[in-house]
């Protein structure tokens, strides 16, 4: 029986959504209120997750926001936060300490490959998310921990995200240009859908560690070749 926890920092949209889930699932998926920016809330989290389910299996560390009015909060939340999350989730999932091994996702984006004037701290988190997950997963203590990680960098998705900067408090900052954002809203966008195909298989598919997937309304995902040095 797969269980899930649905972890956010929006307790009204998340309890909504866990009910909404529940309809289907039952008892088995729940709700907790966490902010990956605060140690201790996320420990908090990780904690009751594996009291009440004995292991931790799969993490999507996909909390993030683009808002450019807060360069040094950007990273913290969407570089920062990812690293925080893994770093408590690998305690109870290393193999080699009484997990049993998992998988971590994490969500980047194309902007961390690919530059946008427009974002340069989101693009910046992004980057670092991309590399924080090569490096975790060349790592030669694999074999003993057992915990694959990869990243997700989708292009534009149809998400409230973009409508939150589309809104009025968009033309707060959150972007360095308003207008040149607005139309890059407009073009075509990723459904959620195609990106949790592609988380789903990554879960699957044990070859993949560390790959960064590219996921585009241009063409099929790829894992993006990189450089070698
Ligand atoms: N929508 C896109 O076009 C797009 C494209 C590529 C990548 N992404 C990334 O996908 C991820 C999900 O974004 P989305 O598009 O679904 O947007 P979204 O705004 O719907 O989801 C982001 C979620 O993160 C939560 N969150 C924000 N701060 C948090 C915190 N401190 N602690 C815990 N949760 C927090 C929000 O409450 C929200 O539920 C983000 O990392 C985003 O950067 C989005
Ligand atoms: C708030 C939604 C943020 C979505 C961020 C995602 O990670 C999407 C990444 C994919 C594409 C992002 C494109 C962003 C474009 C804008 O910054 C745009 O203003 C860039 C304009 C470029 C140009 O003028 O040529």
């Amino acid at each position: 029986m797969q269980l899930v926890i649905i972890a956010d920092i929006d307790a009204a949209k998340g309890t909504s959504t866990t009910s909404e889930l529940a309809t289907e699932y039952a008892d088995n998926v729940t709700f907790i209120e966490c902010d990956v920016t605060n140690q201790e809330s996320v420990e908090d989290t990780l904690g009751k997750a594996k009291d009440t389910y004995g292991r931790l299996d799969i993490i999507s560390n996909n909390a993030g926001a683009m808002m450019e009015n807060d360069p040094i909060g950007t990273i913290n939340l969407n570089l920062c936060g990812v690293i925080r999350v893994a770093a408590v989730a690998m305690s109870y999932m290393r193999a080699d300490k009484g997990g049993s091994g998992g998988i971590i996702i994490n969500t980047a984006s194309l902007t961390g490959v690919k530059p946008s004037y427009n974002c340069p701290a989101y693009c910046a988190s992004k980057s670092g998310v991309i590399g924080f997950t090569r490096s975790f997963a060349m790592n030669p203590d694999f074999d003993l921990h057992k915990v694959r990680m990869n990243c997700l960098c989708p292009g534009m998705v149809d998400t409230p995200m973009i409508q939150g900067v589309l809104d009025e408090d968009g033309k707060e900052g959150r972007v360095l240009n308003f207008d040149r954002f607005r139309y890059a809203a407009n073009l075509p966008q990723l459904k959620p859908s195609a990106v949790a195909d592609v988380f789903i298989d990554l879960v699957e598919n044990e070859s993949k560690n560390g790959a960064a997937m590219l996921i585009t309304v241009e063409g099929p995902p790829r894992d993006i070749e990189f450089p070698i040095y």
